[in-house]
């Protein structure tokens, strides 16, 4: 068993650090803490400071923790349902051996559809499945008995998925471009159009003979339109808010035609009906960006996870070692205990989107922000970062995703662990290398999106083939600028204050955030017109849950904006 943090020795904290102990209101850290059955003081005096206990909430034994199955990425094969066939079959009864036709038709085949739920917080059940399949639709019967419909599929995802595609495959949309391209040429070359051969789409009486199969002289295929038309390729959507209807992933194959849909002056008995529709199939892969309020980004070893715990009810994983966490943490701070009298009172932008049914897109003219209380906020632990981790160093940069959409990002930083300014630069820096990585792939996203590498490019149906579907498909987050990280409020935790040595580390960090502030020190992320306003740093002993609190209300002022 690893080594736990030993106890500190007795500092002299309230004066080291005054803002420990500043009145703060009620605290929340303590409540909990005393629920747990260690009772701290954060008022104590210097003389009464109590020693870390060897072990509890807030310094656990390694294996004292809670770990909930979480996978942020997923790679699906999505198959929407073939049609079912339709029934060449003929009316039959007593002194009637040769009735009319009566074959049903085939059913549609299922849809595939995504929908993002508020309950699910992790894509691991799709991460084990590599294929999603719709219902095939059921073909139709006799007695004018039309096929069930294939069943559709909804993937359930959380909010916060982000969904691309690799890959589709849609054969109707294919051959619907070969005819084009024929036409195209026997015009050009002014010749009468090759007609296709459409026999394999049309299934024959099974009780002729071969030879009279031959002769069957099959009519021109009906057109018809798929029930859905697909969302236009490539697909990418960003489904940030939970979506009140289900978006169309894959649109089934229509169910073919019984025999009575053949019959004429000409042909009263046909012998023949149509097949069902060859459905779309896609591969796509989903990446789950947390929605986190705050996200906290520090290097390994820093406290993340002990201050995760400290403000919120989080079993997140503590141990003295680097690379504790090896995926995201979400814990919540409640600020209304919903018994009466919220313990800080905060408000918060919401959008009214109710009368949308998609309501992926993040901003479109129909928002109406209204204010609503703030009763919690989620608080993101990553995994560490360390220098280099662009290089793919340490547990690499892929984590930051997770904090990317936070409204305000928190850097931890360990006090007892080397100069705090260097610690916090080599953060920015690495979290500025990310921002730039992400832009250059939104860059290189938009580039492909203009480029249409469907069969149909070029064509005069390529148009109306998405006509149908919501502009809506798609991000509005395209475009971010260098800002959109480095524009985000930031402040600083400096962690483990309780240890000795390290007031001349914190005074040179609040130093360096002044001259920032003053507009004399660039922002460490380098970025212009980055946000500057009120970095400040907060010095705490999580491990004391001193200090804590103030943490609470400063990222509600920063929240409220
Ligand atoms: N003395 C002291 N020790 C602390 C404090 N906060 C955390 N620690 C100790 O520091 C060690 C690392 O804490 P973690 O919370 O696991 O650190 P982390 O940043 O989550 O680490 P990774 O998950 O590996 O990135 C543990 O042994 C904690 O007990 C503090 O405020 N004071
Ligand atoms: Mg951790």
């Amino acid at each position: 068993m690893s080594c736990r943090c030993a106890p500190s020795p007795r500092v002299l904290l309230p004066f080291l650090y005054p803002s420990f102990f500043a009145a703060n209101g009620a605290s929340l850290t303590r409540s909990r803490l005393v629920a747990s059955g260690t009772r701290y003081s954060s008022n104590s005096s210097a003389s009464g400071a109590p020693a870390p206990p060897t072990s509890s909430r807030l310094n656990p034994a390694p294996d004292d923790y809670a770990a909930p199955y979480f996978a942020d990425k997923a790679k699906l094969m999505v198959y929407a349902g073939v049609g079912g066939h339709g029934c060449i079959s003929f009316h039959r009864e007593a002194y009637l051996d040769d009735g009319p036709a009566n074959g049903g038709d085939g059913g549609h085949g299922g849809n595939v559809y995504i929908q993002a739920v508020p309950g699910e917080t992790s894509l691991h059940k799709l991460a084990r499945r590599r294929f999603i399949r719709a219902g095939k639709g059921v073909s139709g019967q006799g007695s004018s008995r039309g096929g069930q419909k294939g069943q559709d599929v909804i993937i359930t995802v959380p909010v916060g998925t982000v969904i691309t595609e690799l890959s589709r495959s849609d054969p109707v949309a294919d051959e619907k471009f070969l005819n084009s391209r024929r036409e195209r040429d026997a015009e050009a070359e002014d010749q009468e159009p090759v007609e296709e051969d459409h026999r394999h789409k049309w299934l024959l009486y099974p009780g002729i003979s071969a030879s009279e199969a031959k002769k069957i002289q099959v009519p021109r295929l009906p057109r018809r339109d798929r029930l859905f038309s697909q969302p236009k390729a490539p697909l990418y959507l960003d489904i940030s808010r939970p979506t009140t209807q289900p978006i169309l992933l894959a649109a089934g194959g229509l169910g073919g035609l019984g025999n009575p849909h053949f019959v004429s002056k000409e042909r009263l008995k046909p012998m023949f009906a149509t097949r069902g529709e060859q459905a779309f199939s896609m591969e796509i892969q989903l990446e789950l960006k947390l929605l986190a309020d705050v996200g906290l980004v520090g290097l390994p070893n820093a406290g993340k996870s002990t201050l995760l715990r400290a403000l919120t009810n989080s079993r997140t994983r503590v141990g003295n070692w680097a690379f504790t966490t090896l995926q995201p943490n979400i814990g919540t701070v409640v600020l209304d205990d919903n018994k009466g009298r919220p313990k800080i009172t905060s408000w918060k932008r919401t959008v009214d989107n109710s009368d949308q049914l998609d309501t992926f897109s993040l901003s479109t003219d129909w928002e109406q922000d209204s204010l609503e209380r703030r009763t919690r906020f989620t608080i993101a632990d990553i995994p560490g970062l360390i220098e280099g981790a662009h290089l793919d160093k340490g547990l690499g940069m892929e984590f930051l995703r997770h904090v990317e959409r936070a409204g305000v990002l928190a850097f931890v930083i360990d006090l007892s662990a080397g100069n705090a300014v260097k610690a916090l630069n080599a953060l920015w820096n690495e979290v500025g290398l990310y921002a730039q990585m992400r832009e250059d792939e939104e860059h290189a996203r938009e580039r492909e999106a203009m480029i249409d590498w469907s069969a149909e490019a070029g064509t005069s149906d390529a148009g109306d083939r998405w006509s149908g579907q919501d502009t809506t498909y798609g991000s509005s987050e395209r475009g971010v600028t260098g800002l959109s990280i480095a524009g985000k409020p930031w402040f600083v935790v400096a962690t483990k204050g309780d240890l000795p040595g390290t007031q001349d580390n914190f005074k040179e960090l609040t130093g360096y955030l002044d001259s920032i502030m003053r507009g004399e020190t660039p922002h460490p992320s380098g970025v212009e017109g980055a946000w500057t306003e009120n970095c400040t740093a907060i010095p705490v002993s999580a491990i004391n849950a001193q200090g804590t609190d103030r943490i609470v209300h400063w990222i509600v002022g920063l929240l409220d904006g």
